[in-house]
This record gives structure tokens, C-alpha cells and sequence, in this order.
């Protein structure tokens, strides 16, 4: 068996290098080949053409309807040389006549052994080291009426079977007609107008020539002067009579056939450069070369983008990267990893390290600033304090302290006791507010680690480092809290430059209670006022009498009032005291020194380790990495591939074959672009 399609070998060192080498790297990119359509009426000879095209004789022909389901063949560029069912995966075939005989039996099961046509396609592929990546498509023939066996609606179901594979942008028709038949009734013409009205994708092929009456010639339809002048014109060809293929004439001998027929006919001879099978095979190979030429520049801008996706992963793992022969090679590593896992926790608390802000997603440290600015102020609170619980240890604490006795002055002790009781109830929700802190820290910490993938030891071993020292910052800044809540505790400070004995807003009627004051006479003073009373704790008014029946103390009483008021008075100086240290306590404990751990320790820390037992890498980020280069790579060298290729002159060879083929002027000046930017990147 001889192949002839030589014709597309130009195409093969770029389209297939830049396919080969995606391919192997298992990249999601892939330069798709257009796929070329073979229609026509019944018996007009598109198998023999595409026959022809591939250069290898292995399809049904005869009488009748020979094609009736679509052929989709696959041409795929190999080293060895065989064909492949999709149905039959397993088999392999060599002999090309066994494959003819499969298509023929699998069109007799998918029809059912009717003579009925089918929509599901028989896929085949074909492996050699001759062809291009390509797919052509064989589709069954149009036909005029149906005969016997045949559904009543056979030419319709044809119709819209063609349909469906032609109307494809990317699809390029090879409308094919007899010449022994009217053109102006071409079935194939007839079709491809209705997809493709401008003819920008359908090429003329005139087929058994040699068939035509004696007297007439098809030389007007093939200098383009016909009835149905065609944009990309008409190729004739001359392909195998039935009796060629019944006395199994070989595809070269056909060939040469062709050639003479050409040569030698008066109407045909000045045009025998511009048609027959080899010349249709040129012609199809420019289309496909200005297909490449048109959506390179596509190509690449997908490549670019792609690139752009997968270069910091991969210059990530470049970096991380280490000669494992070399132990400081692995120490660099691991000291570089090391910082970066620094960086990223600094950066992710305190927004200004931060390279690349994010402007869509909250970092920790914005989180903390909300824990800061509106957790803490809410949970150290004591606004709403009073109560009628309140109210009523109020009460039972002043009778207590008086005991037995009649008290005339400020039960100052009961002031104490009530004051202290509400600070203590601060206690818990302070030390709280580092556990959200230290909550937040914690997940910055798992963060910062997970983009350690190499090395999953190395990760573990960080992860737990910094997370037991948080804990321990955390147990410290609650300690720390704590203390300081044992001195708010120690001593009230009524001499406080903030205390005010009804509410804490100074200049109120210059109602300061001072030592050495009469405080009895400013409080009763106060009182006749109505001036004791926070008119947004409404709790501080009058307490019901019915509520204070209820409790059956007497919460309404003067001493209440004026405990309540130095109460009142003294709890926002606390209050205020306690939500700043806290803050501050969490900022230096829980993420100043945490950092400052982190900085000076967590080397050393990792030194006490096995360091080739850190340094191990993850099977699953090995092989993640392996791919991500492999694609890097893979990439680099296609763009560099198609950065190589000479345009120009791919353009000029197409030309010189088939001089009624344009390309549109814009796809030039993208390419040009496209190739600058390719440029500049590989600069
Ligand atoms: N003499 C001569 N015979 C041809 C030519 N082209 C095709 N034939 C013959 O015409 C018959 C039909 O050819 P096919 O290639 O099977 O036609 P087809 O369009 O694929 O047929 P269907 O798929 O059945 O529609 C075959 O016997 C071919 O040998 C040609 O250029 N010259």
C-alpha cells in the first residue's frame, strides 16, 4: 500500500511538535485541527476522495447506498502504523481490508441489516507515522427517493444528519459533484449554501470527470466560469472506477491515471497543475495551513494565558526545589520555606507586610481589628449592670454592712463589695476576648502552613511548633489579664480623676465626689435633683414599689441610691481601663511575641529535628509538581515552537499552491501582535 499524502507533510513539524509536546505533558491546551466533511449526492464519489486524501485504500464502495452511517475518521500521527475501532478498543487492525470489512459489519448492526441510514457513528482512528492530526468525516450520500426497505423520510434524515456535522464554523465542506450531472442541481452545493452561504469553507470537487459525455468537458466549471462559480473555485479529480477497484488497481496506479487523463485531454492540458487528487490534497493542505496561520495567534494568547496560570506555581516549586545529595541545599530550602511561612502569618495579621491585598476577601488581621473594636468593647460591658437581681444585692449588701446598726453615712464598704462583684464578672469575658484572638491566629497559622505542600513533615512539624507557643501566649495573656483584674480588685479608686459619683460624665453639675467632701449632702442634693439618674439606663430610675414589694427589701432607699450612684460613677473608669489593657495585652503577648518567637526560635526549634526526615517530600505534591513543570516546560516550548515559525513563508508556499485562497487581512496584524507579545515574553 503506498501513501500519498505528501502534501501535508509541512504541517506536521509545527501543528504536531506544539500537539505532541502539550500532549505529553498532559496539558489542558491543545490546538485543535479543523475537521474536514465529505458530502454529495449518492454514488457521487466522496469515499473514493476521501480515500484519496488519506492516501490509503480501505473504505466500502459499490452500488447503491454504500455510506450509511458517518465515518469518523481520526488520523493520528504515530510511530507504528494501524487502525483502531472506538467500538472494538481492543483489537488492532494492520490489514486495511479487515478494516473495510468492519466498517461493513458495523453498518449492518448499527442498522440492524436494514438498508437504512443511521446517525451513530462508526469512529475510526488511524495510527501512522505519514498522516497528520486530523479528522475527516465521510457522511452518507444525498438521496432523491427512497427505495424499497428504506424509511419514507430517508432524505430528510440524511439532510439533517449532514447538517449537523457541517454547520460547524471550524468544519471545512468538500462539496462533491459528478460531472456527469447538472451542477446547477448539485445536492452537495445545494447543502454546503445553507451553512455556509459566502463559501468561505466549502471547496468544489468535481469527481468522474472521465464519465462525461463524449463532446462535452467540465473545463468551464474548473476555470471557475461556470453556472455556480464557487469562492474557493472547483478541483477535478479523477478517481477509481468501480473496475479499478474490482480489479483491485492500486491508489498509485489510479494516481498516475489521473495524471494522464489530465495531461492529455485537449479541454483539461493548460490545467493540469490545478487539479487531480494530488493538487485537492494541496489544496486541502493550505486550508489547513491558513487555519493554523489564523488561529495561531488565538492559540497563543490561550498558551499566554495558561502560562501566566501555571509560571508561579511552578517557579514556586523551581525555588523549593533542592539537590537532595547537598545537605545545605535542603537547609536553604527549609530556612526559605521557613521565612516564608513568617512572612505570610506577619502579612496576613498586619495588612501593610502585605505585598498583594486582597480586595475581596477578609484577612485575620481585619478580623482581629473587629474582635478589637467591636467584640471586646461588648463583651467588657457593664452598661446594663443594674439589674433587679442587682438591685436586690444592692439592698441586702447595704442592711448587711449596717448589721444591727442605723447607718447615717455612705455605706462605702457596701460601695466596695457591689463594685467588686461587677468587675469579677468581667473576669471570664476578657480572658474570652484571647481565646477569639488567639482563635484567629491559630487559623493564620494553618493557613500560612497549608501552602507548605512539598513538605508534609516539614509542615506538620511548623504547624505544631507555632501553635503549642500560641497556646502557651494564649494561657500567658489570660494570666496577664487576669493580674490585672486582681489589681483593679486590690483598691477602688474614688480618687480617680475620672470618678464620678452619679454616672461618670464629668462637668454635670460639677457633681464630683471628692475626699474630704460632704458626700452625704452633694448625694442628697443630687437626689432632690433628680440629678442621680442616667436617662439611658432607664434600670436607674425610681425602682417599682411593686418590684420592690416583690423583693422584699426596700432597693428604693437612699443608701441604695447613693451606692448606686458611686457605682454608677466608678465602673466606666474600669470598664474603659480593662478594654484597653486587654487589647493591648492580646496585641503584644498573643501577636507581637508570637511573631517575635517565630522569628527567633522556630529555626532553632526545627535544627533539633531529623533534617532529611523533614525534608521529605509529598508522593502526591511530587507528582503535582513533576505535572505542573512537565506542563511549564511543555508550554515554553510550544509558545517557543510557534514563536519560531516562520509565518511569512508558510503564507507564501500556501500561496503559490492555490492562488484563489485569501486570508483575511486582520488575522495578519493579530498574528504580528500576538508574536510581539510572545516575543517580548521570551525576551
Ligand atoms: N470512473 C470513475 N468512477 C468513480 C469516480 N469516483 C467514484 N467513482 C465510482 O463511483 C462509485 C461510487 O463511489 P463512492 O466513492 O463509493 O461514492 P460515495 O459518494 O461515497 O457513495 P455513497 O456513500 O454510497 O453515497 C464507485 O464505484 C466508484 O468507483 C471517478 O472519478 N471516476
Amino acid at each position: 500500500m503506498t501513501w500519498n499524502n505528501a502534501g501535508m507533510q509541512s504541517l506536521i513539524p509545527v501543528t504536531n511538535k506544539v500537539q505532541d509536546v502539550l500532549n505529553k505533558a498532559g496539558s489542558s491546551e491543545s490546538f485543535e485541527l479543523p475537521r474536514i466533511a465529505v458530502v454529495g449526492g449518492q454514488s457521487s464519489g466522496k469515499s473514493s476522495v476521501l480515500e484519496s486524501l488519506v492516501g490509503r485504500d480501505f473504505l466500502p464502495r459499490g452500488n447503491g447506498i454504500v455510506t450509511r452511517v458517518p465515518l469518523i475518521l481520526k488520523l493520528i500521527q504515530d510511530q507504528t502504523e494501524f487502525a483502531r475501532f472506538q467500538h472494538k478498543e481492543d483489537k488492532i487492525f494492520t490489514d486495511f481490508d479487515q478494516v473495510r470489512k468492519e466498517i461493513d459489519d458495523e453498518t449492518m448492526r448499527i442498522t440492524n441489516g436494514s438498508k437504512n441510514i443511521s446517525s451513530t457513528p462508526i469512529t475510526l482512528e488511524v495510527h501512522s507515522p505519514h498522516v497528520l492530526n486530523l479528522t475527516l468525516i465521510d457522511l452518507p450520500g444525498i438521496i432523491k427517493i427512497a427505495i424499497e426497505g428504506q424509511s419514507e423520510d430517508i432524505e430528510e434524515q440524511i439532510r439533517d444528519m449532514i447538517l449537523n456535522y457541517i454547520k460547524d464554523d471550524s468544519c471545512l465542506i468538500l462539496a462533491v459533484t459528478p460531472a456527469n450531472q447538472d451542477l446547477a442541481n448539485s445536492d452537495a452545493l445545494k447543502i454546503a449554501k445553507e451553512v455556509d452561504p459566502e463559501g468561505n469553507r466549502t471547496i468544489g470537487v468535481l469527481t468522474k470527470i472521465d464519465l462525461m459525455d463524449k463532446g462535452t468537458d467540465a473545463r468551464d466549471i474548473l476555470e471557475n466560469r461556470g453556472a455556480c462559480p464557487l469562492k474557493r473555485g472547483y478541483i477535478g479529480v479523477v478517481n477509481r472506477s468501480q473496475k479499478d477497484i474490482n480489479e483491485k488497481k492500486n491508489i498509485k496506479y489510479c494516481l498516475d491515471q489521473e495524471k494522464k487523463f489530465f495531461a492529455q485531454h485537449p479541454a483539461y492540458r493548460h490545467l493540469t497543475n490545478k487539479h487531480g487528487t494530488p493538487y485537492l490534497q494541496q489544496a486541502l493542505n493550505q486550508q489547513l495551513m491558513e487555519h493554523i496561520r489564523d488561529s495561531l495567534p488565538k492559540f497563543r494568547k490561550s498558551l499566554l494565558q495558561r502560562f501566566a496560570d501555571v509560571e508561579p506555581e511552578a517557579l514556586k516549586y523551581l525555588s523549593q526545589q533542592f539537590d537532595d545529595r547537598g545537605e545545605s541545599k535542603m537547609l536553604t530550602t527549609r530556612n526559605k520555606i521557613v521565612q516564608q511561612f513568617i512572612h505570610d502569618v506577619e502579612a496576613a495579621i498586619d495588612g501593610s507586610c502585605s505585598q498583594i491585598v486582597s480586595t475581596k476577601k477578609l484577612t485575620r488581621g481585619a478580623y482581629i481589628n473587629r474582635i478589637f473594636h467591636k467584640k471586646i468593647p461588648a463583651q467588657i460591658d457593664l452598661a446594663n449592670f443594674l439589674t433587679p437581681e442587682m438591685k436586690r444585692k444592692i439592698q441586702i449588701t447595704i442592711e448587711n454592712v449596717h448589721g444591727v446598726h442605723v447607718g447615717h453615712f455612705i455605706p462605702d464598704k457596701a460601695f466596695r463589695i457591689i463594685t467588686k462583684e461587677l468587675i469579677e464578672s468581667l473576669r471570664f469575658p476578657a480572658q474570652n476576648c484571647v481565646k477569639l484572638v488567639a482563635s484567629e491566629v491559630s487559623t493564620t497559622i494553618k493557613e500560612a502552613a497549608a501552602s507548605i505542600k512539598t513538605y508534609p513533615r516539614l509542615r506538620n512539624e511548623i504547624e505544631k511548633i507555632a501553635s503549642t507557643e500560641l497556646l502557651e501566649k494564649e494561657k500567658y495573656a489570660k494570666t496577664q489579664i487576669s493580674f490585672m483584674f486582681d489589681c483593679e480588685l486590690s483598691y477602688m479608686n474614688t480618687n480617680h480623676v475620672d470618678f464620678n459619683a452619679h454616672d461618670g460624665q464629668n462637668g454635670r453639675d460639677g457633681l464630683m465626689v471628692r475626699p474630704n467632701q460632704d458626700q452625704n449632702h452633694l448625694l442628697r442634693d443630687a437626689i432632690e435633683h433628680d440629678e442621680l439618674y442616667d436617662p439611658e439606663y432607664p434600670e436607674t430610675e425610681r425602682i417599682d414599689p411593686l418590684e420592690a414589694e416583690e423583693l422584699e427589701v426596700n432597693a428604693d432607699s437612699l443608701e441604695a441610691k447613693k451606692v448606686l450612684g458611686l457605682v454608677n460613677g466608678y465602673l466606666p473608669i474600669v470598664t474603659k481601663t480593662i478594654r484597653d489593657l486587654v487589647l493591648k495585652c492580646i496585641m503584644l503577648v498573643v501577636i507581637d511575641q508570637l511573631i517575635g518567637f517565630l522569628k527567633a526560635e522556630l529555626l532553632v526549634r526545627l535544627d533539633r529535628e531529623d533534617k532529611s526526615v523533614l525534608m521529605e517530600e509529598s508522593e502526591l505534591e511530587v507528582e503535582l509538581r513533576e505535572k505542573t513543570l512537565r506542563e511549564y516546560e511543555a508550554i515554553t516550548e510550544a509558545l517557543e515552537t510557534i514563536n519560531k515559525t516562520n509565518m511569512v513563508k508558510l503564507d507564501m508556499s500556501a500561496k503559490s499552491t492555490f492562488q484563489t485562497f485569501e486570508a483575511p487581512e486582520t488575522s495578519r496584524t493579530e498574528q504580528n501582535e500576538s508574536y510581539r507579545e510572545t516575543e517580548e515574553l521570551f525576551d
